[in-house]
């Protein structure tokens, strides 16, 4: 079954200021100093915990910065954390980067049979569903074309119709969605559905309200790599915007 834990993760993301250059970091602590107060690091997750089950539909909400990227790329196994324990049973997709894992040199087709092999599928399983993925992207004769020719739209369809065709069990999604159209993104969103309801987990980043109460039923928000709520989506989305109006 799969599950998400997190326990107590941090993270910091080095940082490379030359010395002539002139930076005003105020006294935040966002950042870890070097003696000379110099700041060589931001501070992205401090001491976050969760667990996600099976049927967890969770969207990460926050202000830009605030560390919703660098937790998904910490659950997708792309960074590892600096302190704390993730632990992950049942297997993965991330589309975080609309580019990761793409050759945008070779046609969507090949594209279509490297990335379902990079995740582990056989050429048969890939063959069986390649006409649900050529079906579900709509990009018809562009699969023929270089991915280096597809807009950032289309490029996010075919990479979801690959994530998806194969049931994962567990679906990391950033923002990037929104680049889809809005049949797209309606497509998208009832395919996200129909995932969860063959049970998995679903964590999706987003700014959209609309997107977030459609497709989660939790929130966790982030401030400074801090969670500061967790819980029903439309709750905590309600408390994060009476904050942002107050600001
Ligand atoms: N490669 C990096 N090097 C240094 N700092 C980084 C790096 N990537 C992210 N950060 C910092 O880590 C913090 C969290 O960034 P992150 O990209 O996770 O935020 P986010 O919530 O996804 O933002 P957005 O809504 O703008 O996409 C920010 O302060 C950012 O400046």
């Amino acid at each position: 079954m799969p599950r998400i834990l997190a326990e107590n993760v941090s993270l910091v993301h080095p940082l490379f200021v030359g010395r002539n250059q002139t930076v005003e970091f105020q006294g935040s602590d966002k950042f870890v100093r070097n003696r000379a107060g110099r700041p060589i690091g931001v501070k992205a997750l401090r001491d976050v915990s969760f667990e996600f089950s099976e049927g967890s539909r969770v969207g990460l909400i926050g202000a830009n910065g605030s560390g919703k990227t660098t937790l998904l790329r910490v659950l997708a196994g792309i960074l590892p954390p600096d302190e704390g324990v993730v632990t992950i049973e049942g297997r993965s997709t991330n589309l975080i980067n609309i580019n990761l894992g793409t050759k945008a040199d070779a046609s969507g087709h090949r594209n279509i049979t490297l990335q379902a092999l990079a995740s582990g599928y056989s050429r048969e399983e890939i063959e069986s569903k390649r006409r649900e993925i050529v079906e579900f992207s709509e990009l018809g004769d562009f699969l023929e074309l270089p991915v280096n020719t597809y807009s950032a739209g289309m490029r996010m369809r075919l990479s979801f119709a690959i994530a998806t065709a194969f049931e994962p069990e567990i679906l990391l999604l950033d923002e990037w969605l929104s680049a889809g159209d809005i049949d797209f993104k309606r497509k998208a969103s009832k395919r996200m559905a129909s995932f969860i309801d063959r049970a998995g987990v679903l964590v999706l980043a987003s700014h959209s309200k609309a997107m977030l109460e459609e497709n989660c039923e939790r929130a966790i928000w982030l401030d400074e790599g801090i969670i500061r709520a967790d819980g029903p989506v439309k709750e905590v989305f309600a408390e994060y915007q009476k904050e942002k109006s107050t600001d």
